[in-house]
């Protein structure tokens, strides 16, 4: 920047030194927060203010101050957080992609999740939702807390009870076709008891009228439209997401980003995150969450579906193409399972 006043140049080596410190004052504080926070993402405005402002010449923001200020004990809880309770759960479905959903999106700084499944709201509601925190990872102010488990989405009392612990809880339902989530649910318990009657027999009342078999669990799972009605009996639509499992395959990023958005999370995960891996079939993470290597799900995700008798899967079609079609008039999303 040219000199403004020639005749003094001293004014003009001051003004450079200030503009110097103030940028390294800058870039000083900004990898402060940043490690302090523990990787928090200072969302755009408020990161660009405070370089700005402090480029500009002008004063630490008071939050930042405040924070530069703040007791040891303080910033020790700062750095390591709190527990505190989802104020976002992935409800289902079962084998709808639910666990690569949770994988890749903790790659979020600013989202945590659990590891394991808590169920609490199905099977163990009666331990209470301090046992609950308890479970979840510690967080910080400007990060959210998150848990997945499918089985909630078909659990009647499930609604009512995230209900009264929080009515303002984000929910997120993976759904994906539901002949091809029979399968793979039977094809899940199949490998855990291998005497299990074949799929075939599981399906039919009666093999030669074609009468399908309702009370079997892996049929009524994927009638969605019923079990979502349970759910508008307490949420409202705009409070939850359904993000297609079809896509979380095809295109895991653009799936990524709509969920990034619903919770309010500024977009970092984006398709630089993610390849195929051809021996897997799936898409994988180029980096795992705190590391640097690539990132399969394990063996136990994206198995070998289990052949059916493509007579059978097109008598599932005939049989869930009704309650697709009043599916996708509740959500206002046409999934393409009956194409
Ligand atoms: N990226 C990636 N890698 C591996 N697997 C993937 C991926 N994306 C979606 N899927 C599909 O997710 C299926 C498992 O779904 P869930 O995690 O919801 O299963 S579970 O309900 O928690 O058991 C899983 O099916 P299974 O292999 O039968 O478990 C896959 O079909």
């Amino acid at each position: 920047m040219p000199c403004r006043s020639p005749r003094n140049p001293s004014v003009c080596v001051r003004s450079a030194v200030r503009k110097c410190a103030l940028t390294v004052v800058s870039v000083l504080v900004s990898f402060y927060l940043k490690k302090e926070l523990g990787g928090c993402v200072l969302h755009g405005r408020a990161a660009g203010s405070l370089h700005r402002r402090l480029s500009d010449g002008g004063d630490v923001p008071d939050a930042a101050r405040g924070f530069l200020a703040a007791p040891r004990g303080r910033i020790r809880t700062l750095r390591s957080g709190m527990k505190q309770l989802p104020s976002a759960i992935v409800v289902g479905v079962k084998k709808g992609g639910t666990r690569a959903l949770l994988v890749f999106l903790r790659v979020h700084p600013d989202a945590r999740a659990t590891g394991t499944e808590p169920h609490v709201f199905d099977r163990f509601y009666g331990n209470g939702l301090a046992r609950y925190r308890d479970l979840m990872p510690k967080t910080l102010d400007c990060q959210i807390t998150m848990e997945k488990t499918p089985s909630y989405f078909v659990t009647r009392e499930a609604p009512a009870r995230i209900y009264s612990m929080s009515r303002s809880t984000k929910l997120i339902v993976v759904v994906r076709d539901p002949v091809t989530r029979a399968i793979l649910d039977y094809t899940q318990t199949l490998s855990k008891k291998p005497d299990i009657p074949s799929f075939e027999n599981l399906t039919f009342k009666n093999r030669t009228t074609g009468l399908i078999d309702t009370s079997w669990s892996a049929i009524q799972f994927g009638i969605y439209a019923k079990h979502l009605d349970n759910w508008l009996q307490y949420f409202p639509m705009r409070q939850i997401l359904f993000v297609s499992g079809e896509r979380l395959i095809s295109d895991p990023a653009g799936e990524l980003g709509r969920v990034q958005d619903f919770l309010g999370l500024k977009r970092i995960i984006t398709d630089k995150h993610f390849y195929f891996n051809q021996t897997k079939g799936f898409p994988c993470l180029k980096k795992a969450e705190g590391s640097s290597k690539p990132h399969c799900l394990g063996k136990t995700k994206g198995r070998t579906h289990h052949n059916i008798d493509p007579e059978v899967v097109q008598r599932f079609r005939d049989f869930y193409r009704p309650f697709n079609i009043k599916f996708y008039q509740m959500t206002g999303m046409i999934f393409g399972w009956d194409d």
